[in-house]
């Protein structure tokens, strides 16, 4: 096979080598179902073989000696044909029933990957982009799985069974066909590249069509507002050609691999007649044989040719398998603990300790040192990328720090490393709200149970009167996907009330309630309310600040001022006040001394 690497909408290069290979373990799950399709595929071409053998046969009998078929012939005849027509409904049956189930686990560990590399792998990607691997590539490889393995198998073992009668018969006819099998079994290595490459640009310009119309049906208020829409349109329908171009590509490569393996199959014939006509005029052969051996040479090549398209096929779906096999095996970002900690009971505070992180360029943090006492509330505030959401998602520990630590603190006892919590536990403990939380397809009570699937219809009822979500509609409204049909300021409050229904004991809230009003900001503050739990507050509203026990500022990657509302704005020069100033000045909150609410 060649070496030949498969470009992605994703920009990354995928070794094509052994793709397809490297899918082939998802079989082992379902080894029986493997074997009896096997068993119908070998069944349905050897039965053909016979079925071709045996009527030819006859025929011979009947031309060169005058001899009608004998009941025992007929009946053998009548039954070859029953057994293929039986095992040929079998062999589709099984070998789809195979292909499907495969692809459904693999669906299911394609979304696993996902999850293991989210979000920051994710977010590298677009998400049409995903869809299309997690759906049109995982589409693709049916054929793979339905129509390769049990038939090359089977195809293998025909052609030797139907080689070892052709030596008993007439070794010639054998030498005939031989060259013939061997350079169709050669053909698809022969063009492997060239329909790696051509099925690559394929998998290539479907996944960047699913990229695009994803992103076009998300940003569909966005194109009418500013009346993009027939440029999109424009760039639907060239991605839509580029997929047309693609695929022609492909077929036309494939037309022309069916003529070269129609015309060797012609070449077979003529060295089968030739072969038994020597045979015959030797005597080496008896006339009455002679059909039943041409038929069996050629009838044997049936399924090696038919095996060589259906391979020739698979390799163009090398760079599929490639997409997929990458998301299988994503590695994940924050790998489990090898030897888990259990949390202590009662409150947590969080540590930051020495907390630097990139994203692959200049560190965003450079060394953070961070404490919020279990219990205790506290503001993040920076500048616009200053890195506030990326503490967030460090201590929902979506990723690892580079280097140092983040703890979560016990009233008593030691800190522990939230890379030592499992990944369930952890998720309990600490919960991460972002400013644009998005919502699913179903009700109001579905949407706020996703977090808490056990929580009893009176904690449900609590949580929503807490945040106003009973306010917005009644608990059973359906609401759109995405939460389409809810404003902003709904949209935190339901993200918040889910939050709390999880009950957890350190809240990161990334603006969340940037979208509410003032008053709807001091509710929820009111709902926030409660002894036990830690709340880090990443706001750029001075009201939000101010309510927090203390205020901590990120600057050039680490924290520069920490104190009270009252410390950090009582000195004219502080950053928090300049901070605040830009922030009114950018419009993202009110005046620096603004009133709480
Ligand atoms: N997934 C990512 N990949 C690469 N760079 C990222 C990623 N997420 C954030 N960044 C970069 O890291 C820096 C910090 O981003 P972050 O979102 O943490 O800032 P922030 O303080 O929360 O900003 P804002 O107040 O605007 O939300 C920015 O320069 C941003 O461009």
């Amino acid at each position: 096979m060649s070496t030949v690497t498969v470009p992605t909408a994703a920009g990354a290069d995928l070794p094509a080598r052994g793709a397809l290979r490297a899918l082939l373990p998802a079989l082992a799950a379902h080894r029986a179902m493997t074997a009896r399709t096997c068993a119908a595929a070998l069944l349905e071409q050897g039965s053909l073989v016979a079925l071709v053998t045996l009527a030819a046969h006859t025929v011979g009998i009947a031309v060169i000696e005058g001899r009608a078929p004998t009941a025992g012939t007929v009946t053998a005849l009548v039954a070859l044909v029953l057994v293929r027509a039986l095992m040929t409904w079998r062999e589709m049956d099984l070998s789809h029933d195979l292909a499907y189930r495969v692809l459904a686990a693999l669906r299911v560990h394609v979304f696993d990957g996902m999850a293991r590399s989210a979000p920051a792998r994710v977010a590298g990607r677009r998400s049409g982009d995903l869809a299309a691997t997690a759906m049109a590539d995982v589409e693709a490889l049916e054929f793979f799985y339905a129509h390769t393995t049990a038939q090359l198998l089977a195809a293998g073992t025909v052609f030797t069974g139907g080689s070892v009668l052709l030596i008993l018969v007439e070794p010639w006819l054998l030498v005939a066909v031989l060259p013939v099998a061997a350079l169709l079994a050669a053909a698809p290595f022969a063009d492997a590249g060239a329909r790696t490459v051509r099925g690559g640009r394929t998998r290539t310009a479907v996944a960047a069509l699913s990229a695009d119309t994803v992103e076009t049906v998300d940003g569909l208020r966005e194109l009418l507002a500013f009346g993009a829409l027939a440029e999109r349109r424009r760039t639907l329908a060239e991605r839509g050609r580029q997929v047309g171009g693609a695929q022609r590509a492909e077929a036309t490569w494939e037309a022309v691999a069916a003529a070269v393996r129609d015309l060797l199959i012609v070449v077979a014939v003529l060295g089968v007649v030739a072969a038994a006509a020597q045979s015959v005029t030797s005597g080496r052969l008896h006339g009455a044989w002679v059909p039943a051996a041409m038929a069996l040479a050629l009838s044997v090549l049936g399924p090696v040719a038919e095996s060589a398209r259906a391979l020739s096929q698979a390799v163009a779906l090398r760079t599929a398998a490639a997409r997929v096999d990458a998301a299988v095996k994503a590695p994940a970002l924050a790998p489990p603990p090898t030897a888990p900690r259990p949390l202590p009971p009662g409150p947590l505070g969080v540590r930051l300790h020495r907390v630097r992180f990139d994203y692959g360029g200049t560190p965003v943090l450079d060394g953070v040192d961070l404490t919020v006492r279990p219990g205790r509330t506290l503001a993040l505030v920076g500048a616009s990328g200053a890195g506030k959401s990326t503490c967030a998602h460090l201590l929902a520990r979506f990723w690892d720090p580079s280097a140092g630590e983040v703890q979560l603190l016990p009233a008593d006892g030691d800190p522990v490393d939230v890379r030592e919590v499992n990944d369930a536990e952890l998720r309990r403990a600490v919960v991460l709200v972002g400013q644009d939380t998005p919502l699913f397809h179903g009700t109001l009570a579905e949407n706020l149970r996703l977090a808490a699937p056990e929580a009893d219809d009176r904690a449900l009822a609590e949580a929503a009167r807490l945040c106003g979500v009973d306010r917005i509609a009644p608990l059973d409204t359906l609401v759109g996907e995405r939460g389409a049909t809810l404003s902003g300021g709904q949209r935190a409050r339901i993200a918040l009330a889910r939050a709390l229904l999880a009950g957890p004991r350190v809240l990161v809230l990334d603006e969340t309630t940037a979208h509410l009003d003032n008053t709807g900001d001091a509710e929820l503050a009111t709902a926030l309310r409660q002894e036990s739990r830690t709340t880090i507050f990443i706001a750029h509203r001075p009201a939000t600040i101010r309510r927090a026990d203390r205020i901590a500022v990120l600057e050039d990657g680490l924290i520069t001022e920490e104190g009270t509302w009252e410390d950090l704005t009582s000195s004219p020069d502080s950053a928090l006040n300049r901070i605040l100033s830009d922030t009114a000045l950018t419009g993202h909150g009110s005046s620096p001394r603004e009133p709480d609410q």
